[in-house]
C-alpha cells in the first residue's frame, strides 16, 4: 500500500455490474483516486470475482472489499483476502466473537480488517471497543438510507477520531468537493466516495476536484451530489422531473386522470406545498375563498368529486396570480380555457365545460382531501410537469427529495454511457435483471 501527504481517497463501487464498475474506477484512478472498493451491492451481484477482477485490473492499488460481515469473520476475511483484497470491511454491530475471529483471520492473510460504525447504539464507545478489539481501521459511515435523511458523518468523525488513538478513521456517506475537507480536518485518514464518483459524468474531473480540495483544505463547490434540507425542497423538488420523483416512490403519489390546461410550447414545472379545498358538484366559493387563505409559492389542490360542473374559471386564475399561487388542481371541472392559458398558471382537471355551478359555501378549506386518487394532506408537498402530478406526503419530503436526486444523478451517468455509444439495455445489462419469477 501507498504512502500519502493526504489522506487517500476511496472509489466505492456500489453498482450492479462489474463491468461498467471496472471501468468508472479507471476513470476514477485517471483522477487521483488510489484506493478501489468493491461496494456491498457488487459483491452481492458478483460475488468474490468483483475482486479478483478488481486485484486484476488495478494490481498496485489498494482493494478493498466491503463485506459488511455480520457472523462468520473468520471465513468472510478468509474469501476476500484470498480473491485478492488489501482491506475488509466487516460490521462493528456484529458481535465481539465475530470481530475477534475477523481480526485473527486478517493478521493471518496479511490483510487489514476495518469495522463499519453505521447502525450502531453508542458509535463513539464502540469504536474504542473496537480498537480494543485490534481492528485495523474504523470506518464512520453514513449508509445510503441514511444520507436522504440529511445527515453527514464529519461531527461523529471528530470524536471518534479523539476517542480512537491507534486506529486509522475512515470517513463514508455523502463526502464529495464540498464536504470531503471537513472529514479530513474532523480527523479522516481515508476517505470513501461512492455516489458522486460511480454517478458522474466524469469520475476522473470529480476525483481530481476532491483530491484537490484535500490538497489546498479549501472545499469546492458543486452543484450535484448534494443532499437537501427541509428549507431546500423547493430547490431540490425543482432540479428533478416526476419520473425521478414516481421511481423514488416505488411508483406511488401520482394523480390519475388529470388533464392539462397549459400551453404545452412553454416549459412546465411547478412545486409547492398544498392548500386543500373540499366541496361538492360546481360550488365554487370555498374553492375561491381558498385563494386568500394561499401564500405566494403554494399549490391549490380542490376536491370537486369530480363534478362535471365547473367551480373554477378565469377570474379566479387571475387572483391566483395575484397571490402568487403556482397551480391548481381540481378533481372536477374547470372554464375559461382561452383566459387561463392567456395567465399561464398551470391548471389540471379533470374534464372542461363551459356551465359554472354555484357559490353555496359547502365544504372545508385545509382538510385532508381526496383528489384524482390521492390522499393530500395540507402542506404536502404537489409537484407537476409534463409527465403529470405528484403528491408527497410533507413528512417524507425530504427523504423523498434527495431520493429522487438520486434517481436522477443515476440517469446522468446511465445517459453518458449511452451517448458514449452504448444501449440502455447494455448499460443496464436489462436481460440479467429482468425478473425471474
Ligand atoms: O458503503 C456504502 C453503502 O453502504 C452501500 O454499500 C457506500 O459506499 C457509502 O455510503 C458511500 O456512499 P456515498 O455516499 O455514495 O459516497
Amino acid at each position: 500500500m501507498e504512502n500519502y501527504d493526504i489522506p487517500p481517497v476511496q472509489v466505492a463501487l456500489d453498482l450492479l455490474d462489474l463491468p461498467r464498475a471496472i471501468e468508472i474506477a479507471k476513470e476514477a484512478v485517471l483522477g487521483g483516486v488510489t484506493w478501489i472498493e468493491a461496494g456491498t451491492p457488487l459483491i452481492k451481484s458478483e460475488g468474490m470475482n468483483a475482486i479478483r477482477k478488481l486485484r486484476e485490473n488495478f494490481p498496485n492499488l489498494t482493494i478493498v472489499a466491503d463485506m459488511k460481515t455480520m457472523d462468520a469473520g473468520s471465513t468472510e476475511v478468509e474469501m476476500a483476502a484470498k480473491a485478492g483484497a488489501d482491506v475488509i470491511l466487516i460490521l462493528g454491530v456484529g458481535p465481539d466473537s465475530m470481530i475477534k475471529e475477523a481480526v485473527l483471520a486478517g493478521k493471518k492473510y496479511g490483510v487489514l480488517v476495518g469495522t463499519d460504525l453505521i447502525a450502531t447504539y453508542d458509535p463513539v464507545e464502540r469504536a474504542y471497543e473496537l480498537e480494543k478489539l485490534g481492528v485495523d481501521i474504523i470506518n464512520i459511515h453514513v449508509g445510503l438510507d441514511q444520507q436522504v435523511l440529511n445527515i453527514d458523518p464529519v461531527e461523529l468523525v471528530k470524536k471518534v477520531s479523539e476517542r480512537c488513538k491507534h486506529a486509522k478513521i475512515a470517513a463514508a456517506g455523502g463526502l464529495n468537493s464540498e464536504t470531503a475537507v471537513k472529514a479530513y480536518e474532523a480527523g479522516a485518514d481515508i476517505i470513501i466516495v461512492g455516489g458522486p464518483l460511480y454517478k458522474s459524468e466524469s469520475p476522473e474531473k470529480t476525483a481530481r476536484d476532491i483530491i484537490t480540495s484535500l490538497k489546498t483544505g479549501k472545499p469546492i463547490s458543486t452543484s450535484k451530489f448534494k443532499k437537501f434540507n427541509e428549507k431546500e425542497l423547493l430547490d431540490a423538488f425543482k432540479i428533478v422531473s416526476t419520473s425521478n420523483i414516481s421511481d423514488a416512490m416505488h411508483r406511488t403519489g401520482e394523480m390519475r386522470g388529470l388533464k392539462p390546461v397549459v400551453d404545452f410550447k412553454k416549459p412546465l414545472k411547478f412545486a409547492g406545498p398544498a392548500v386543500t379545498v373540499r366541496t361538492y358538484a360546481g360550488d365554487w366559493s370555498k374553492p375561491v375563498s381558498a385563494i386568500d387563505v394561499c401564500s405566494a409559492g403554494d399549490v391549490l389542490v380542490i376536491d370537486n368529486c369530480g363534478s362535471e360542473i365547473s367551480c373554477w374559471g378565469g377570474l379566479a386564475t387571475l387572483s391566483c396570480k395575484t397571490k402568487g399561487i403556482v397551480a391548481v388542481i381540481v378533481d372536477g371541472a374547470v372554464r375559461d380555457v382561452e383566459e387561463i392559458l392567456k395567465i399561464g398558471i398551470p391548471v389540471f382537471s379533470k374534464s372542461i365545460t363551459p356551465t359554472a355551478g354555484e357559490p353555496k359555501g359547502f365544504g372545508e378549506i385545509n382538510s385532508a382531501i381526496l383528489c384524482a386518487g390521492r390522499t393530500v394532506e395540507p402542506g404536502d408537498w404537489i409537484i407537476g410537469d409534463e409527465n403529470g402530478i405528484i403528491v408527497v406526503p410533507k413528512k417524507d419530503a425530504m427523504e423523498i427529495a434527495n431520493r429522487a436526486i438520486d434517481v436522477k444523478e443515476r440517469e446522468d451517468r446511465v445517459k453518458e454511457e449511452i451517448n458514449r455509444g452504448n444501449t440502455l439495455g447494455k448499460v443496464i445489462r436489462l436481460k440479467d435483471w429482468e425478473l425471474k419469477k
